[in-house]
């Protein structure tokens, strides 16, 4: 899976912008405020529907301008697809195309386009709550089970529903209805993402130890309430206590995927270095997980790559990266920053306020 060609209209600080990728690597280099991330961040767009900068559309259409456009040409194995992506300012619509046709979903995009993204804010991942790592197997998930997303879309649909309906019920008896079918989605969701997060760990331990060597990382999985329980009992008896607060306590809303290391969360005791290369680690393992049971190549958008990485690390991060044989895109401020970076095939950009140029090697 690469993008081979990108075509951004009024993206953030790119006016007009048309280029071609290598399949391998491509670097994205340019001074503070160049439009390095806003690069990053378009692709990102490309294949997901939204920013992983900011939720507030108007704010990454260029200023004063209708809507942004991006396209795609997109190419895994010998297949090729032309996306396409404009959102208006008006109204907020987001126009999804695939090969030239109407009427396609974000998830459409999504699934053609599995990217994992490493930024200095992903560090959330480790040191933010449990909702980030939530989001870490989901994703996984998503591409490895057709059905997972309406499986996840139905489960949270009836939690809200649920919560809407605890504020109203004085028995239980009205949400019984809700929680046999809540609960069927929970076992279903949870059962994947236990299994998905076993699945995993070896590919995680291995990367941990290549980048990692110092340290001990114990991952584990928690599925949001009392393990062995049947979640339907559980919303029953605590349905007092939910109501009393306004919402559904337990459940695989409330999963968690922890990582420790000498048995203290690592947020805690790991330096910043070593929690971007712990990072770095579990998106890898996730990417190359994809590629073992699906065989499908993830795109890694890397922003800031030098940042808190010695020479020792940063060459292991691009050993790595190349093992993967996936495409990249690195931003670095300077070229100097990726001397670690001995690929054999790559592209390299110079941005300039907007400007993007093919830089000859
Ligand atoms: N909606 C927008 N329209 C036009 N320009 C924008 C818009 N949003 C952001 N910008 C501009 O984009 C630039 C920031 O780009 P970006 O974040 O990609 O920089 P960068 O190259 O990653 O910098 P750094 O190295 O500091 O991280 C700023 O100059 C900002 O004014």
């Amino acid at each position: 899976m690469a993008i081979s060609r990108l075509l951004i209209e009024n993206f953030r600080n790119f006016t007009a912008v048309d280029l071609e990728f290598d399949h391998g690597f491509n670097f994205l280099i340019g001074n503070n405020g160049s439009g390095k991330t806003n690069l990053l961040e378009s692709l990102f767009y490309l294949g997901h529907g939204r920013s992983f900068k900011s939720n507030v559309t108007t704010r990454i259409i260029r200023y004063e301008q209708p809507h942004f456009t991006l396209h795609g040409k997109i190419q895994e194995q010998q297949h090729q697809w032309s996306v396409g992506l404009q959102k208006l300012r008006k109204d907020g619509t987001t126009l999804v195309k695939i090969n030239g046709e109407d009427g396609n979903k974000i998830s459409d995009l999504a699934h053609l386009l599995p990217m994992q993204i490493i930024t200095p804010e992903g560090l959330t991942l480790l040191n933010g709550g449990p909702s980030y790592r939530r989001a870490f197997l989901d994703w996984g998930l998503f591409h490895h089970h057709s059905s997972f997303h309406s499986a996840w879309s139905a489960l949270n649909r009836l939690l809200k529903q649920r919560n809407s309906a605890l504020q109203q019920s004085y028995d239980y008896a009205p949400l019984r209805i809700w929680d046999i079918e809540l609960a069927k989605l929970a076992h279903q969701v949870t059962q994947w993402r236990a299994e998905y997060a076993q699945a995993l760990t070896p590919a995680i331990e291995q990367t941990c130890r290549l980048f990692l060597p110092e340290l001990e990382i114990q991952l584990s999985f928690h599925q949001g309430w009392e393990k062995g329980s049947d979640y339907a009992d559980l919303l029953r008896e605590n349905f007092q206590r939910d109501k009393q607060i306004g919402y559904t306590v337990s459940g695989p809303q409330k999963a968690d995927f922890r990582f420790k290391s000498n048995g203290l969360p690592v947020e805690d005791v790991l330096s910043r270095g070593q929690l971007k290369l712990l990072m770095c680690a579990l998106r890898l393992a996730q990417g190359e997980h994809l590629m073992q049971q699906k065989n499908r190549h993830c795109i890694f958008l890397i922003d800031d790559f030098a940042s808190e990485l010695d020479q020792i690390k940063r060459a292991l991060l691009a050993e790595r990266l190349q093992q993967s044989r996936s495409q990249v895109f690195i931003t670095a401020i300077t070229q100097d920053q990726l001397a670690q970076m001995q690929v054999e095939k790559h592209c390299s950009f110079r941005l300039q306020e907007g400007n993007i140029t093919l830089l000859a090697e």
